[in-house]
């Protein structure tokens, strides 16, 4: 199943309710991915837990939210019981990776880690079962609006391979640079949940370049028969 979760980052701060809106409701977002940073793990400061608890509230589109904070071990089972509903902390930050999983998963959202460009996801294979979702990062977290780097592509292909061998049902999100002329081939080396910032938010109709990116993501997943490989 493609999903297709747009990225606050790119959004108006000073309207979040209004914006998470615009890409709610049927065929709309299935999730809203929600970037947080710290300017200690990555070099820009965005919200924290009380944006998070107000934009709960303010709309039904379950909140994917994307760490990219120091201490995440800390951090991350609050941003649960603030109402997310997938929470995602990477692996570069976390003290104890299968310990904090184990935690996000207990207090009741999905647990998710997510890679660096640098970082391989070979010594991580082990670690699968204890996931909801494998977050491959697409740029160098920090920033919404980069190129898409076409050397992930690989690496999303081989963490699709290791999923599939060990017959997982762990979701595999794709996050930076996602656009109409990227996703395509995302899907086809296996991701799923595909993470959209400025090619949603900037677009003139957010609800309707939601709906063209899943078209085209959903064409490839089809034709594989939703098996990527
Ligand atoms: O986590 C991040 C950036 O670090 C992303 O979620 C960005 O928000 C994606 O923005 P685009 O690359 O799609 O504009
Ligand atoms: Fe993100």
């Amino acid at each position: 199943m493609v999903q297709i979760n747009p990225s606050i980052l790119s959004a108006d701060f000073a309207r979040l309710a209004d914006e998470a809106q615009r890409v709610g409701g049927p065929e709309g977002a299935d999730w809203l991915h929600v970037d947080v940073m710290d300017n200690h793990f990555v070099p820009n400061l965005t919200l924290g837990v009380p944006v998070v608890e107000s934009l709960r509230k303010a709309t039904d589109t379950p909140l994917d939210c994307h760490l990219m904070i120091e201490d995440p071990d800390r951090w991350a089972p609050q941003y649960v019981e603030a109402g997310a509903g997938s929470v995602t902390f990477h692996v570069e930050a976390a003290a104890a990776p299968v310990r904090l999983a184990r935690e996000i998963r207990a207090k009741g959202a999905r647990a998710s880690m997510a890679l660096r460009p640098a970082t391989p996801i070979e010594p991580y294979e082990d670690l699968l079962p204890e996931l909801d979702m494998l977050l491959v990062m697409t740029v160098e977290p920090g920033f919404g609006g980069q190129a898409f780097l076409d050397v992930m592509l690989p690496k999303i292909r081989r963490t699709r391979q290791l999923i599939d061998k060990h017959g997982l049902q762990l979701w595999l999100q794709v996050d930076g640079g996602v656009s109409a002329s990227t996703i395509e081939r995302c899907a086809e080396a296996g991701a799923d949940v595909f993470v959209a910032g400025s090619a949603v938010y900037g677009a003139d109709d957010p609800a309707a370049a939601v709906r063209a990116l899943r078209e085209r993501a959903e064409k490839v997943r089809g034709a594989q028969g939703g098996c990527a490989h």
